[in-house]
């Protein structure tokens, strides 16, 4: 690491101790953009990354609800507004019992990347609270979401900040907080995405994300001549992401042999094809289960307690779970096992040890600030389409999708392929990103 990396990461570990998911996430934005600017004279001397990793703001509140037996419950609610330079906050909210400060200054920050890639006027932002909805009636959830956003809907706006979904917050959630909202307001507008179609949602918004790791995967196969016909593809989580990149894996000719949940995996040899796929959705988005509960159905599929998917031998490996849940060995393993491809459904899913691995290996590695764009994209979809007062037709917001895909992959091949021919998306997705955010800036004056 050179010099003025590590005086940077330095400065800003003493400014933000106690946020090792922050500090993790600016390392490798710093490691690829620090001499990116020492090379752009235009970029000196003006504390652009210094002015990045401060957020404009941090609004942590109270969150106080009524359970089902009458207890009076207290949650703390988080929003960051990251940074506003090339369009309102935008970003998810995630309900988990783990969140706190530094894993959602990482989310948001990666946010402020992943918006600029997208080619559409999004800043970055990212919100949420140490709240668990599982094992929560529909009234609970509901209550604890017209509290968490009492206090949100005074911080937030159309043309402000527009949260969305993200770990535990989908569209039961994004209905509750969006009628919340309009009762307090007494508004009509898209200050949410990822709401329901009957209420200016976006076709193609739930898929969105899981579909568009699959494009993106397959641009960087299609770099090799290769595609997803006959790959053996590893899914890790089952919620979202994961359900809808099996699904696109699945149409594009793969054969996805597991899902995971934070209790473990199942391995389903035959391959977990869309009739399987709809009773995984059945289990996770309606009664609310766990992936174990597969077996009950197909019991010929085998479930691993405790442990994580990538022992399993595949070709394409997609990370859709969470933080940091594919290390270095697991990373030592895929490649031992002839995996060629691995793409980032979730938010920064790979160690950064374990994308050394990937990297030194040279495998098309994406990270997901480049490979899970297509969720904020086609919620930016979703915002224009609201400002339009028009919906789009399925096919419309699928083929804006896989244009922006495919916009976003060739800004990564532009900044990111070195003098071997090897595209570092990495690299090339850092800096792409940083390009358009670090212009306005310059061009907004000191703010
Ligand atoms: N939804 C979206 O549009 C976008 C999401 N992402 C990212 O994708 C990832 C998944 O989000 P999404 O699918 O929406 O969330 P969901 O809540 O729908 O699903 C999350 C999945 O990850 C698993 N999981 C959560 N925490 C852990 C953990 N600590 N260890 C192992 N597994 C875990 C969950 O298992 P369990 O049920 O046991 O908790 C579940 O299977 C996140 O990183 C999110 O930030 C990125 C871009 C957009
Ligand atoms: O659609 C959105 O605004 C949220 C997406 C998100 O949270 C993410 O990209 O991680």
């Amino acid at each position: 690491m050179s010099q003025s990396i590590a005086t940077f990461i330095e400065s800003v570990a003493k400014k933000n101790p106690n946020e090792p998911e922050f500090l993790q996430a600016v390392m490798e934005v710093a490691e690829t953009v620090i001499p990116f600017i020492e090379e752009n004279k235009k970029y000196q001397n003006k504390m652009l990354l210094e002015r990045m990793v401060e957020s404009d703001r941090i609004i942590i509140f109270r969150v106080v609800w009524i359970d089902d037996i009458g207890k009076t419950q207290v949650n703390r609610g988080y929003r960051i507004q990251m940074n506003s330079a090339i369009g309102p906050y935008k970003g998810g909210i995630r309900f988990h019992p783990s969140v706190n400060l530094s894993i959602l200054k990482f989310l948001a920050f990666e946010q402020t990347f992943k918006n600029s890639l997208t080619t559409l006027p999004m800043g970055g932002g990212k919100g949420g609270a140490d709240f668990d909805p599982k094992g929560k009636s529909d009234n609970e959830v509901m209550r604890f979401c017209q509290a968490f956003m009492t206090e949100l809907s005074k911080h937030i706006g159309s043309n402000t900040d527009v949260p969305a979904g993200d770990i535990g917050v989908g569209g039961r959630e994004v209905g509750y907080m969006f009628g919340q909202y309009k009762r307090l307001r007494n508004e009509f507008t898209g200050v949410l995405t990822g709401k329901g179609i009957s209420f200016g949602g976006s076709l193609v918004r739930p898929e969105a994300t899981g579909y568009g790791n699959v494009y993106f995967a397959n641009s960087m196969l299609v770099t090799k001549g290769d595609s997803f016909s006959g790959k053996t593809v590893v899914v890790s989580g089952s919620g979202n992401v994961a359900q809808y990149a099996v699904e696109k894996a699945t149409q594009l000719g793969g054969k996805v042999v597991t899902m995971s949940d934070s209790a473990g995996y199942i391995y389903d040899a035959d391959g977990i094809d869309a009739t399987k796929l709809t009773y995984i959705m059945e289990i996770k988005n309606e009664l609310r289960g766990r992936i174990s509960d597969y077996l009950n159905k197909y019991p010929n599929a085998k479930y691993f307690a405790g442990k994580r998917p990538w022992e399993v031998k595949c070709d394409i490996a997609l990370p859709c779970a969470t933080q940091n849940e594919l290390n270095q060995e697991e990373a030592k393993m895929l490649v031992a096992n002839g995996c060629i491809c691995v793409s980032e459904g979730a938010n920064m899913p790979t160690t950064p040890e374990a994308v050394h691995v990937f990297q030194k290996a040279k495998l098309l590695f994406a990270p997901g600030k480049a490979s899970n764009a297509g969720g904020v994209a086609t919620s930016g979809l979703e915002m224009s389409q609201n400002s339009l007062r028009l919906s789009w037709s399925s096919e419309e917001v699928d083929e804006r999708l896989k244009g922006i895909m495919l916009a976003i992959h060739a800004s990564c091949v532009k900044y990111g392929t070195d003098q071997s021919g090897y595209v570092d998306y990495v690299k090339g997705a850092n800096i792409a990103g940083f390009v358009k955010v670090a212009d306005a800036m310059l061009a907004q004056g000191v703010v």
